[in-house]
């Protein structure tokens, strides 16, 4: 019986989980999850790598304890595994800041640090190390590990990693980091593996979720990406505003007397796609809607995701793929046509058909660019940093 990883996924719609066997070759898949604490009746599903369902809990007397629905998940994994070893648990951390920049067991004082870049990304820091607190509680002596959404970035450089500020805040950090780099490293690696003579080409990978951006890769690694100190800037998502002119902060403070928590609460979840259609941050919501200003949220998205597709290339020097991942970039053929048709002066075509069917390949014949969907899946990324950190201490 194999040693086996827990990963746990937590993002700002959802909390993932995986359960990989790490020995003795690549992590492969045994099991995934949700848990879904949003719903009113929370719950757990479990299904096995071909998605066969293979549990489910509801918690229809409320809200679980502090340690969530964790607890149910440590007690069907101990049943699941039947005496196999649980080695570690990994999970995806948003902000490693200046400190971390590769996965590292969290000992001592790592909590406490992590806990600390909690101001640069409100909304999802807090998320993650909930789960890691709770196992702490729930069994202390497991290793836990933290991946970051930061660390496939670190080496951006100037000027790039830039803000146009005096240079005594960049020498304290306030610099771009970027974050969903667990989901870019993951199609960077797929994209070899399918597409190998793209793979060292200029390539932009949009991942496009409820969190959203992009990623100008040059041979696999990253070189600039849209999300910036924090995970606010870019592109336009489900409740954030992305990029905006910095100007609008000061004025909501100085003339509708908005406190920094205010400021803070609408621009991270009041805003984007919401906060534009009033109506939801739901993708499905707006595409089905025939409200005005949900088509005008969606415009706006698209708009701005060819837009900054343009500023990557610029970084890249010109344009050979474009790649679409994370829950829209997958699945909304309509959101992808019209990025693309925006992109068409960059040589940016695409098949209707293949676009429709949401095949691999979407680019139209002949088009300059060649445009992929690659399925993004986080928990792999944890899962092999989490077994080349117990194999090989790195
Ligand atoms: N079939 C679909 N059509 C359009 N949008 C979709 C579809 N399926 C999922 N989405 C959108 O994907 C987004 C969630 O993306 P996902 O990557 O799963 O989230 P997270 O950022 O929490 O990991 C939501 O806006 C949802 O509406
Ligand atoms: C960093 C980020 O935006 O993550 P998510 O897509 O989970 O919100
Ligand atoms: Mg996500």
């Amino acid at each position: 019986m194999s040693d086996s990883v827990l990963v746990l996924n937590a993002g700002s719609s959802s909390v993932k989980f995986g359960l990989f066997d790490i020995a003795p070759a690549e992590p492969k898949l045994r099991c995934r999850g949700l848990l879904d604490e949003q719903e009113k009746v929370p719950r757990i599903v479990v299904s096995d790598a071909s998605g066969k369902q293979l549990f489910e809990k509801r918690h229809a007397s409320g809200t679980p304890d502090d340690n969530g629905l964790l607890s149910d998940v440590f007690a069907w994994i101990e049943d699941y595994l039947a005496g196999g070893r649980l080695a570690a648990v990994g999970h995806r951390i948003v902000h490693g800041g200046r400190e971390f920049y590769g996965p590292v067991v969290i000992a001592g004082q790592t909590l406490a640090a992590l806990e600390a870049l909690t101001p640069l990304a409100p909304l999802h820091q807090q998320r993650c190390l909930a789960p890691v607190r709770a196992v702490q509680s729930l069994q202390p002596e497991l290793t836990q590990i933290a991946c970051f959404d930061t660390a496939f970035h670190h080496g951006l450089a100037p000027p790039v990693s830039r803000f146009a500020i005096p240079r005594q805040f960049e020498q304290r950090g306030i610099r771009r980091y970027g974050f969903h780099g667990l989901s870019f490293e993951y199609v960077a690696s797929r994209l070899a593996a399918i597409a190998p003579r793209w793979a060292d080409k200029r390539v932009v990978v949009a991942h496009l979720g409820n969190g959203a951006s992009l990623c100008a890769l040059r041979k696999g690694g990253s070189v600039d990406t849209t999300m910036g100190l924090t995970p606010l800037d870019g592109l336009v998502m489900g409740t954030r505003c992305g990029t905006i002119d910095p100007g609008v902060l000061l004025y909501l403070m100085q003339e509708e007397k908005m406190s920094v928590d205010d400021v803070q609460h609408l621009l991270y979840e009041g805003s984007g796609l919401l906060g534009v259609s009033g109506v939801s941050a739901d993708m499905r919501a707006l595409l089905a809607s025939h409200d005005p200003a949900a088509r005008e949220a969606v415009d706006l998205f698209t708009f701005r995701v060819a837009a900054e597709v343009a500023v990557m290339a610029n970084t890249l020097a010109g344009l050979d793929g474009l790649v679409f991942t994370g829950g829209i970039g997958e699945h909304a053929p309509e959101i992808r046509q019209r990025i693309c048709d925006r992109l068409s002066w960059l040589g940016v075509r695409i098949d209707a058909a293949a676009n429709a069917q949401g095949a691999q390949r979407i680019a139209a014949k002949g088009s300059p660019v060649n445009v992929l969907i690659i399925p993004t899946n986080e928990e792999v990324s944890i899962a092999l940093h989490c077994r080349s950190l117990l194999v090989t201490g790195h």
